[in-house]
């Protein structure tokens, strides 16, 4: 997987059918998704509960993109393996999911994937200071994880930071919650590169009738690139 340093989005499939994932995924890819997003959530770090490895496997089977898998979980260790022989391209794990993240994205690394570390609102940019050389991706939450549908929080101050601290590594920035052609902007400005948007993508379209998931995911594309240009 090359380094692509252009704005991404990112569907979450939090937002898609869950009685029909295989045909959500085929019709959000079809509409112009870069990567597919699958949020991983254990009732225990987030107060909500998803997905595990083998409906990450069953995805895989329609993911002809980048599959991006965001663990919301902890302890994260014990399940890295799990995710990688489900097919996951990119793992992310929380730093504030357990004392060793360093070891958990080495741990991810030597299973064959791309490693990501999220933060949330209340991390600071500084508590994965230390961790960029081991990761490729940065998730800034913009939202408290555990919900789709959500108000954006303002993390445009934490992105600048980041991306003045990664330089020139080849590390993605990753923005996820609340994601709409009005927030997507303020943060591709201040050097996200990767958008992950649930119900602004999924909003006003089904399986059926995908037009406008491709209207949506166009929007937002257009916004956070007509800003930056
Ligand atoms: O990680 C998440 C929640 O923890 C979701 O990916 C995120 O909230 C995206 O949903 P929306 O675009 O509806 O805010």
């Amino acid at each position: 997987m090359p380094f692509d340093r252009n704005v991404k989005i990112a569907p979450s499939i939090l937002s898609a059918d869950f009685a029909d994932f295989g045909r959500e995924i085929q019709a959000i890819e079809a509409q112009g998704a870069d990567w597919i997003h699958v949020d991983v959530m254990d009732g225990h770090f987030v107060p909500n509960l998803t997905f595990g490895p083998p409906a990450v496997k069953a995805f895989r089977k329609h993911v002809k993109t980048v599959m991006d898998v965001h663990l919301m979980i902890a302890p994260v260790d014990p399940y890295i393996d799990a995710y990688a022989e489900a097919g996951t391209d990119i793992l992310t794990a929380h730093v504030e999911a357990g004392p060793h993240t360093h070891r958990t994205l080495q741990a991810i690394r030597a299973a064959g994937m791309k490693a990501g570390v999220a933060l949330n609102p209340g991390t600071p940019a500084q508590a994965v200071e230390h961790l960029l050389d081991l990761a490729d991706l940065v998730c800034v939450m913009t939202v408290n994880p555990g919900f789709g549908g959500q108000k954006f929080i303002d993390m445009t101050d934490k992105v600048r930071t980041l991306r003045a601290m990664i330089g020139d590594r080849p590390v993605h920035i990753e923005i996820d919650g609340g994601v709409t052609p009005e927030t997507a902007p303020l943060v591709v400005n201040a050097g996200a590169d990767v958008l992950v948007a649930g119900s602004a993508v999924f909003k006003g379209g089904s399986v059926d009738n995908p037009t406008p998931y491709g209207d949506n995911i166009r929007a937002i594309r257009m916004a956070a690139t007509t800003l930056t240009a």
